[in-house]
């Protein structure tokens, strides 16, 4: 590897800096600060309730859809502070992309959910948006599974195979940061462990943040972890480091189990 790839590889995508978030006046996050490192999968754990989803809708701004919320610090994507009123959300949200808890397919084709989110940003051809397609459902690895059926409908589809669609709609707008927001929890084992094996894939081309209640899954998953408790980040640090050594004693009792 050379030494320009070494300091991509190691760089910063998105630093958190002294984050506040408040729904109304009640206070969700205080003053976190952290940094999501490029092509690395970074796992937020915590008690229910700690703020995890809530930093993640931070990182997109997705609160913004939702009267009284607001965030207060800095969040710099490649140095940009995406907290700025006059950013544009939509391009934000094209290069930071969301899968949620719960499979969210469109009511309509498997190609359409795919083609769906290109089209808002990109007029392609008929020929160009086919490879489009096909590149981004064979990047969420559920190519094989649908490629007969592109035109039956996404509900139709496993829960399982749902996410991994969910995934490919979010692939196809090629965004640069990926939050996934407990992905598996609706999942039974073997799509779970589908999903862990493609967001381990994906993190060879996307930065990616996950929130998960699964401490096994963050184990497999992540590259770094961050346990959250009562709004306040209270260890950040390599996965390995902060399950095996860690350095507040909270974090020891919630990996132990010992609450949450
Ligand atoms: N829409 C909302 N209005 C008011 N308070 C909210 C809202 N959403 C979340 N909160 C509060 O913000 C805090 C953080 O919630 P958040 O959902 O981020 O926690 P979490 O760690 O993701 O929890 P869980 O693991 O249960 O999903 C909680 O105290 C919660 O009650």
């Amino acid at each position: 590897m050379n030494a320009l790839a070494q300091v991509n590889q190691s760089a910063t995508k998105i630093s958190v800096r002294s984050l506040d978030f408040y729904y109304g006046a009640t206070r969700a996050l205080k003053s976190v600060s952290l940094s999501l490192h490029t092509h690395k999968v970074t796992a937020f754990i915590g008690p229910s309730g700690c703020g995890k989803s809530t930093l993640l809708r931070v990182l997109n701004r997705m609160y913004d859809l939702y009267p009284g919320q607001r965030a207060e610090g800095e969040v710099l994507l490649d140095g940009e502070n995406i907290l700025d009123p006059a950013i544009d959300l939509n391009a934000l949200r094209a290069r930071v992309g969301m899968i949620f808890q719960k499979p969210t397919p469109f009511p309509m084709s498997i190609y359409e959910n795919v083609a769906f989110g290109i089209r808002l940003y990109e007029k392609l051809s008929r020929a160009d948006m086919d490879v489009r397609v096909e590149e981004a459902l064979r990047g969420a690895a559920l190519w094989d599974e649908v490629k007969d059926k592109l035109q039956a409908s996404g509900l139709g589809l496993s829960g399982g195979q749902q996410q991994r669609l969910c995934i490919a709609r979010s692939v196809a707008v090629q965004p640069e940061v990926m939050l996934f927001d407990e992905p598996c929890s609706a999942l039974d084992p073997i799509s779970t462990a589908k999903v862990e094996e493609l967001i381990e894939e994906l993190s060879t081309r996307y930065t990616i943040a996950i929130v998960t209640h699964n401490m096994q899954q963050a184990v497999r998953v992540s590259d770094y972890t961050a346990f959250m408790y009562l709004g306040e980040l209270i260890e950040f640090g390599d996965t390995d480091d902060v399950f095996n050594r860690p350095r507040e004693k909270r974090t020891q009792d919630y990996i132990t189990g010992r609450f949450g």
